[in-house]
């Protein structure tokens, strides 16, 4: 909680260590001038510095000098520049330099970390919509894969203190190490309402002061996502490992196997197929149709994953070579490439649906979960050929959020079920799937 200065306790010329313990201070010239810090978290955060810096002892005379409140973190000025011309000052946190990407914004309030290291957003700034970021700095349990994906993080306000039990590192060191340019003290609600109003955007983020806006205005425009790169990317120096190791005290009786297309798969859909009673062979997206079956599955999952579905038809084509042979479900991605397979059509949203607060409706039984989102695309509905059916819609805009086909065995959700962040409510879609495989082998 932000505190003013007139909550702080007024303190004398003679106000002693002992009674204030605030930071920065220095024998007293003149009294009039003494100014406190604007928040109680500055004094506390920097309290301990200025006592060493000082080398003050308890009991010393002392005031307290505003002009000397350093931010704890670096500072320089970053821009913004989006395709449509405009230019948003900032500063920068994490990575300095000069980026291009597709600027999204998230409405999840918490979770900014798994956001951070879902694949799904590589290439692509997030914006969070909740202005204050950073408090619970990062932690080595809340990584969703093996890096960060994302191109850049563009927040409000970078929180000047670190408070969770969990905490290892504040969220600049983790993006500067990462190379992760990150910017602050920038209007993202406005730059949210011109991404609802004109849809997703390119931009590009700079920390280089000799680089003129029209230069990076041009970056923008010259600027295509790579997405067949994108799929390959996740995989591309990791050995083909077909054994999912992950969680292994925890693991599951191993019941029933499934294989995992890895097209930059999220670590909690493992965790929670494990949790259902999977054993899971992780594959790569480049990974044969044929290949699967001969490992005789009693299930196969399609994962989440970065970029334009219809960019990759070698994927498509793996989907294709599997559906109805055995169940399969599919998330996200996944979700979107099993649309194509059956001969449907994907298409580019407007400004894509990310965050933990969308409303999906199970048309099926007419409950609503609120869910995990995060996808630009979408399977047209209209599109699908006889014997699919839309099992889910998103409640804010009526997109499909779901298909089955009774009987190709298959399931699929637009929206992630492993949450990460997010709620939990389609959580049960991970049971659905282990029904689907049990059916199957009666
Ligand atoms: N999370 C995902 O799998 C995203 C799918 C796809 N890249 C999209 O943006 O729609």
């Amino acid at each position: 909680m932000a505190c003013t200065a007139a909550t702080v306790p007024k303190f004398s010329p003679t106000t002693t260590l002992e009674t204030t313990r605030y930071s920065f201070l220095k024998p007293l010239q003149n009294p009039d001038r003494v100014q406190l810090p604007r928040t109680i978290s500055q004094f506390r955060l920097l309290s301990t510095k200025a006592l060493n810096y000082h080398k003050l002892k308890a009991g010393s005379t002392v005031y307290v000098d505003s002009n000397e409140v350093k931010r704890p973190w670096k500072t320089s000025d970053a821009r913004l520049v989006l395709e449509d011309g405009s230019i948003w000052r900032a500063k920068s946190f994490g990575a300095t330099g000069t980026q291009v990407g597709e600027v999204v914004f998230n409405t999840s309030l918490t979770g900014y970390q798994e956001i951070l290291t879902d694949p799904s957003y590589a290439g692509q700034f997030v914006l969070m919509t909740n202005p204050h970021i950073g408090n619970t700095g990062v932690n080595p349990d809340d990584e969703e894969s093996c890096q960060c994906f994302l191109g850049g993080l563009i927040i409000r306000s970078l929180s000047i203190c670190t408070s969770n039990w969990r905490c290892s590192q504040t969220l600049g060191d983790y993006l500067a190490e990462r190379n992760i340019m990150g910017i602050y003290d920038v209007d993202t609600r406005a730059i949210t309402r011109r991404l609802k109003q004109d849809g997703s955007l390119i931009g590009v983020l700079s920390t280089d002061e000799s680089r003129i806006d029209d230069d990076l205005l041009e970056m923008t425009k010259n600027w295509k996502i790579v997405v067949v790169f994108l799929v390959m990317l996740h995989m591309s120096g990791q050995k083909t490992n077909l054994e999912w190791e992950f969680n292994r005290d925890q693991l599951s009786t191993g019941e029933h196997h499934v294989v995992a297309y890895d097209f930059g798969i999220k670590h909690n859909i493992l965790r929670r197929l494990a949790s259902y009673g999977c054993k899971i062979t992780v594959v790569p997206s480049t990974w044969p149709a044929s290949e699967t079956l001969k490992l005789k599955p009693d299930g196969v999952l399609f994962s989440n994953g970065p970029g334009d579905p219809a960019a990759v038809p070698y994927a498509v084509e793996t989907v294709e070579g599997i559906i109805g042979k055995v169940p399969v479900f599919g998330i996200c991605m996944g979700h979107q490439l099993i649309g194509q397979a059956l001969g449907g059509k994907t298409f580019k949203m407007k400004f894509g649906h990310h965050g933990g607060n969308h409303p999906v409706c199970d048309l099926r039984n007419g409950h609503v979960d609120i869910s995990a989102q995060n996808h630009n695309y979408a399977v047209d509905p209209t599109s699908l050929p006889e014997g699919a059916e839309v099992t889910h819609i998103n409640l804010n805009d009526n997109s499909c959020a779901g298909l089955t086909f009774p009987k190709l065995k298959l399931m699929s959700l637009q929206c992630h079920p492993e949450s990460s962040p997010g709620p939990h409510d389609s959580d049960l879609a991970f049971g659905e799937f282990v029904e689907l495989m049990k059916a199957n082998r009666v």
